[in-house]
């Protein structure tokens, strides 16, 4: 079955606001490689585009990781605010959030769900493709997990997205903790400890490292896809917009923010929060620009000839081609 295009997105949100869509909207087990690819086709619009005065920016992210490291859960509790205790094979599935960096400035995340299981190694790939940023998850009650971060992710990623952003997040923190409360003589579970996690989030140049625990902290899920939201749309999408305006010349500010993120290694969530927005908060100014730009250019090019060019045959003016039409320049 084919994957469905989406989605359906508030008009109206809180500045700030984590504003998800709580809308699984393709919720296909489909294991095909016509469908994965026909949905990576309709979800590689990455231009910004203006409705009223609202710049909106899509964005892709993509989600991998051992098989049930906890990357369904993790997404799952972002858009619906729930923990999904049973475990269900993931095949691909995608979600839509939306994320409001302020009145004027929301990021439309499609989120993509992929399996871990070996038996995609060779259709996953397909998934990456247009991704904005990429989040590698492991499980901290599993070592091996973290050991596939190095070994499997990690390259596999980086071949697909060779300068995309990735953050590493260790799911299932909760296990720590339940870990403590186990009975005298009951075998403890080797855990990866938080330093481990953050090594190898430096080894691997990712742009943060983050625990969370799906089961039982909300926050702990919401900070790290606010942070996915704004450095994945500071990333392709202020490139898809300046493309969509081939006339005007990336501005540099375009260019250092796409740098920035690249570059930026965070401490941790709350420091990239507060840097990301900045840096969101500029790069809206930057894709607006562009756009109106963009939109003066069409309304240029679709004068009559003659008007510009006399002696020759005039042509009909064309209608002015919608914002989101600048996705064919990308
Ligand atoms: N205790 C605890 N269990 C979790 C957490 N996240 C996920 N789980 C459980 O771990 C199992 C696997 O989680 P999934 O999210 O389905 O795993 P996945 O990484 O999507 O797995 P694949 O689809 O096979 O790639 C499920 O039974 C979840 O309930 C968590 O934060 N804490």
């Amino acid at each position: 079955m084919p994957l469905k295009g989406d989605q359906r997105v508030p008009t109206t949100m809180a500045a700030g606001d984590k504003g998800v869509t709580k809308d699984k909207v393709v919720g296909t087990k489909d294991r095909s490689v016509g469908s994965v690819a026909a949905a990576s086709a309709s979800s590689s619009a990455v231009a910004g585009a203006t409705g009223g005065d609202v710049t909106v920016v899509k964005s892709k992210i993509v989600v991998v990781g051992d098989c049930e490291c906890g990357k369904t859960a993790l997404i799952h509790r972002y858009v619906h605010s729930k923990f999904l205790e049973s475990y269900t094979p993931t095949g691909f599935d995608t979600y839509s959030g939306s994320y409001s960096v302020s009145d004027s400035y929301r990021i439309q995340m499609s989120i993509w769900d992929t399996s871990g299981d070996t038996g995609y190694d060779r259709v996953r790939p397909l998934s990456y493709t247009d991704a904005d940023l990429v989040i590698l998850c492991f499980a901290i009650d599993s070592p091996d997990s973290m050991e596939n971060v190095v070994s499997k992710w990690y390259p596999e990623v980086r071949e697909n997205c060779p300068t995309q952003p990735i953050m590493l997040v260790g799911c299932k923190t909760d296990r720590r903790s339940e870990a403590k409360n186990l009975p005298a003589g009951q075998r403890r579970p080797t855990f990866v400890s938080y330093d481990q996690g953050l090594k190898t989030a430096k080894h691997i140049g990712a742009l943060v490292y983050s625990e969370t625990s799906a089961k039982t902290s909300q926050r702990s899920v919401n900070d790290v896809m606010e942070v996915a939201a704004l450095s994945s749309a500071g990333t392709t999408n202020t490139a898809a917009a300046a493309g969509a305006s081939p006339g005007c010349d990336g501005p540099s500010s375009f260019r250092r923010q796409r740098s920035f993120i690249r570059r930026k290694r965070f401490s941790g969530l709350t420091e990239a929060k507060v840097h990301l927005r900045k840096e969101a908060a500029k790069s809206c100014v930057v894709i607006h620009s562009l756009l109106e730009c963009w939109k003066g250019e069409k309304r240029e090019e679709s004068r009559p000839v003659e008007e510009t060019e006399p002696g020759h045959c005039g042509h009909l003016e064309t209608p002015l081609a919608s914002p989101e039409s600048s996705q064919s320049f990308t």
